[in-house]
């Protein structure tokens, strides 16, 4: 769609669009979105099964096999450029049609979460409007969008009217603060009075008492806007638009404010849609691969903090090792045969035979799926939703977890306690201005949903006010809603009988609003002192202030809350939620350590910790946190369990400082001030409930705010995270003995220790047999499970050794039965070896007792390492007979391995076996 906003007013964009302010009907916009189609980015739509073969070659270790096959095919190693060929293939073939199942199971369990838009839309011609929540994907052209705290921008809308509206543009711009955004141009005409809408939450009548009066004609419509930045922003530079004030752009959210919009564009016109070349959508559920490489991050819709999580260090990590391994190891056997044997090129199908020997080929496969499966069984047993399928790894890593206050530890539900004067009296007084300031803040700035503690104010001005809210009639001229960085809200309406004067009523948190009034330090410490003791009875304190100014046309700003006369302070009672204690007690169990970061007075959240049998400890408050370096700040955030008076930028700061400090940190919290955390944190956890751009921020999605849900999460999390360490520890280990075998079998046998098509068949049976483990079904661990690419490493090196020890032995035993010269005897030989040594490792470095799948797994492995050779088919593969007293020989081998592996898996801490959750 062109159009030139530059040069149209407001309305004359309605206009163009065909729409109006009262926003479309639900005919027009039917008809709009069959021709339009829906407001989709393009690259949201599933991936086709050929993009998703090649996308699955796109994996590193794909592409290493692939290369040594062409290396193979360069030499005319046909037979080893075929084998890893059909490795490649398998692995792609298996990787795609887990990852297109979990895509699938994901995308349901998102639409779940998805979320909505409000647009006012009329049933016919002469209805009014009414505001609607509609899914984003119907948002059409000409539809008149409400944004309210947390919301995102559906589309790409041209403002109409905006309350203090600042938006986080941080995917479009890679600005991580937010920006203030308003309507320019002519101020919007309102013809005969704009159309008041009641509160959804407050239906009064439209032409009722509470319904905002439009401004009179002495105050000839000042611009709407009302922001500390007083005078005109410069007009932007024509370029990428994205600094337009007017313009709010899809792939943004609302930071603080509200505002009404007409969308201009949907789908793939959008901003956002072009900036990303059409490639705008998030990554599929199949990310649970490795694949895309070191430093994938996550965010890609809302952008922000691009950051490497858990996953990464740990899966990638030990990929990119691995791959450092793989490309090393060719050149180093043909290196080790040049100098030792003399030999040239003619080992080159060998040494690339060695290097896909250490492939760990399945891995893409076992993590999709173990991270699948734990998602599917997660969502259906605790209706909790994985968005990103590597956080249900990073969920069982976390060993610390950020939460917010209100609504995580309390239930949100606040019920007024008091209304108190500066002396500390009850006075109906204070509540009445407490309650003014919630309705017409509430009204003129249009919130989609109203604050928890405004509801509260309100409902009990309705039942304890005489007149209730009648009580609170006033003719409104502004407002500066709340935003949690200034923890005020200001409204602004007509002095009672005073003409030509206006009351500015200022209410928020108690420190901020002393700091505004005029007062001498001894009442600001006494009204402090009075606030901290009602905090510390756990209640949420607000102080109320108000002034008189002269009236005026010019916009209020939040310069104008200054030399206010306090009113008093009104004290909110929210209980504790009813599960977070037996929570808490469960996380503390389970090593998880919490931590709360709250935006409310640190007596408050000490209280509420205490009633939950938290120990608050020392409460930290945010102005503390900036007089600290990060280094100081990270020691102190790391003994220390409760922040108070957190701005999103410090609960974020506390969360990344931590992250330094080699913890995995989960943060739980529902509200826009939670925004920067849940997306610095390594796994982000919102309620379902929480405002819309949590839950898109987020990688996990409780089904209620409750924490129990979060400890099931933690320990599903645990179970995959276990599956692939597990995996990953034994699969290694036995590839590295038998890389290790291959080396000093070749330097000691005249012949190929194995046959390119023995290698074939001798992994695939390993990779069957290690499908097993994504369906392995074992208890959680009760700590914190981090695999660290050096423990790995160690691991795998240890065990490796101890394999190829088995594995030279046996080349003994083989020498002394069947000569060492008799190739298709050795090949035998080692074949079986190989594979119940590997049974062995499955069985016996399991944590606990193997059950179901891996056991019988094992059992197959060795029947058809002691079956395979005896068979057709060993005799295709170029295998011969094996005389009786080379199986008692090996048996032997076999049992001192096993008493070796015991052994050292009792010494491996990590291998001990985990008891289940208490
Ligand atoms: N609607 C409101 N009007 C005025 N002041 C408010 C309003 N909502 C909150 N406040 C004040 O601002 C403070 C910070 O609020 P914020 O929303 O950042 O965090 P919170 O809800 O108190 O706690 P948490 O971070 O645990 O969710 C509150 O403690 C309160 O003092
Ligand atoms: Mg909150």
């Amino acid at each position: 769609m062109t159009w030139a906003p530059e040069r149209r007013t407001p309305l004359q964009v309605l206009r163009a669009l065909d729409s109006g302010p009262r926003g479309l009907l639900d005919s027009e916009a039917d008809a709009r979105l069959a021709r339009d189609g829906e407001n989709v980015l393009p690259t949201r739509r599933p991936p086709s099964w050929p993009l998703r073969l090649v996308r699955s070659l796109r994996d590193p270790f794909t592409a290493v096999l692939a290369s040594l096959a062409v290396v193979s095919a360069l030499v005319a190693a046909w037979g080893t450029a075929a084998v890893i060929a059909v490795l490649v293939a398998v692995s792609c073939a298996l990787r795609a049609a887990g990852e297109y199942r979990a895509d699938r199971s994901a995308a349901g369990l998102r639409e779940l979460v998805a979320t909505t838009a409000t647009v006012l839309r009329r049933a016919g011609p002469d209805e009014d409007p009414v505001p609607r929540e509609v899914p984003v994907d119907q948002v059409v052209v000409g539809d008149v969008v409400r944004l309210g705290p947390g919301d995102l921008v559906p589309a790409d809308l041209r403002l109409l009217r905006a309350t203090g509206l600042t938006m986080h543009q941080a995917a479009l711009t890679g600005e991580s603060a937010p920006v203030r955004k308003h309507p320019v141009d002519e101020p919007y005409p309102v013809r005969g009075g704009r159309a008041a809408e009641p509160h959804p939450l407050r239906r009064q009548p439209v032409d009722g008492p509470y319904a905002v009066r439009v401004r009179q004609a002495d105050e000839s419509s000042p611009a709407r806007e009302h922001e500390p930045a007083a005078p005109p922003p410069p007009p932007p530079p024509p370029g990428t638009g994205f600094d337009r004030p007017e313009l709010c752009f899809q792939g943004s959210s609302v930071a603080s404010g509200s505002g009404t919009g007409v969308v201009v564009a949907t789908g793939a016109d959008t901003r956002f849609a072009a900036a990303h070349g059409g490639r705008g959508g998030r990554g599929g559920a199949g990310d649970g691969g490795r694949g895309r490489g070191k430093g994938r991050s996550k965010g890609a819709v809302l952008g922000g903090d691009r950051r490497t999580t858990a996953f990464d260090r740990s899966v990638y990590g030990i990929s990119w090792i691995l791959i450092r391994f793989m490309l090393l190891t060719p050149p180093l056997v043909l290196m080790v045969n040049a100098a030792l044997r003399g030999r040239g090129l003619e080992t080159l199908p060998f040494a690339v035979a060695v290097a896909v020997g250490l492939t760990p080929e399945m891995l893409p496969v076992i993590v999709t799926t173990a991270l699948a499966r734990g998602a599917a069984t997660l969502a259906r047993t605790h209706e909790v939703i994985v968005k990103r399928l590597p956080a249900l790894h990073d969920l069982g890593a976390v060993d610390v977890v950020c939460v917010d206050k209100t609504g995580t530890l309390t239930q949100d539900r606040p019920v007024l306690d008091c209304a108190l004067d500066a002396t500390g009296a009850e006075d109906p007084d204070v509540l009445r201005w407490a309650a003014a300031n919630s309705l017409w803040t509430l009204q003129l700035a249009e919130l989609p949903a109203a604050d928890a503690l405004d509801e509260a104010l309100l409902d009990a001005a309705e039942l304890r006010l005489p007149g209730g809210l009648d009580a609170l009639e006033h003719d409104p001229v502004a407002a500066l809603p709340f935003d949690p960085v200034r923890r005020l809200s200001t409204a602004v309406v007509r002095t009672p009988d005073r003409l030509g004067s206006h009351t500015l009523i200022v209410k928020g948190a108690v420190e901020e609003v002393l700091e505004r009034c005029a007062l001498g330090a001894g009442e600001r410490s006494r009204i402090g002192a009075l606030a901290a003791a009602r905090a510390e009875d756990g209640l949420r304190v607000l102080a109320v202030a108000r002034a008189e100014r002269p009236a005026r046309t010019r916009a209020y700003t939040t310069a104008d809350e200054r030399g206010l006369t306090f009113v008093g302070l009104v004290g909110l009672r929210d209980a504790t939620a009813e599960t977070a204690a037996a929570a808490l007690t469960a996380l503390a169990r389970s090593g998880v350590e919490v931590k709360v970061l709250t935006g409310d007075h640190p007596g408050t959240a000490a209280r509420a910790c205490r009633e939950l049998g938290l120990a608050p400890g020392q409460v930290v408050t945010a102005d503390r946190a900036d007089a600290l370096g990060d280094a100081d700040l990270a020691e102190l955030a790391a003994r220390s369990t409760v922040f108070a008076r957190c701005t999103p930028e410090h609960k974020a700061r506390i969360v990344r400082v931590l992250r330094e400090r080699d913890h995995v940190v989960g943060f739980l919290g529902d509200g826009v001030n939670d925004l920067p955390a849940l997306r610095a944190s390594d796994v982000g956890i919102c309620p379902r409930d929480a405002v819309d751009v949590a839950r898109e921020s987020a990688d996990v999605v409780l089904a209620a705010k409750d924490l129990t849900s979060l400890d099931h999460a933690i320990a599903a999390g645990r179970r995959a995270g276990g599956t692939i360490a597990r995996y990953l520890r034994i699969t290694l280990s036995s590839n590295f003995g038998n890389v290790i075998a291959m080396l000093t079998a070749g330097l000691l046998l005249p012949f190929l220790p194995m046959l390119p098509a023995q290698v074939l068949v001798q992994n695939l049976c390993f990779d069957g047999a290690q499908l097993a483990y994504a369906y392995d079904r074992q208890d959680a661990a009760r700590r914190p499970l981090r695999l660290r690419p050096r423990e790995v490493l160690r691991f795998v090196v240890g065990f490796g050794l101890l394999n190829a020890a088995a594995d030279l032995a046996t080349f003994a035993v083989l020498a002394w039965t069947v000569g060492g010269h008799t190739q298709a005897g050795f090949h035998a030989g080692w074949f079986t070896e190989n594979l119940l040594t590997q049974a062995l490792v499955m069985l016996l470095l399991h944590p606990g007792r193997p059950r179901g799948p891996v056991s019988w797994a094992a059992t197959a492995l060795a029947g058809a390492g002691l079956l395979l050779p005896l068979t057709g088919v060993g005799a295709v593969l170029g295998m011969g007979g094996l005389p009786g007293v080379y199986y008692g020989l090996v048996g032997v081998v076999l049992v001192l391995y096993a008493g070796a592996l015991a052994w050292g898996g009792r010494l491996h801490r990590g291998f001990a076996p985990t008891p289940p959750l208490p």
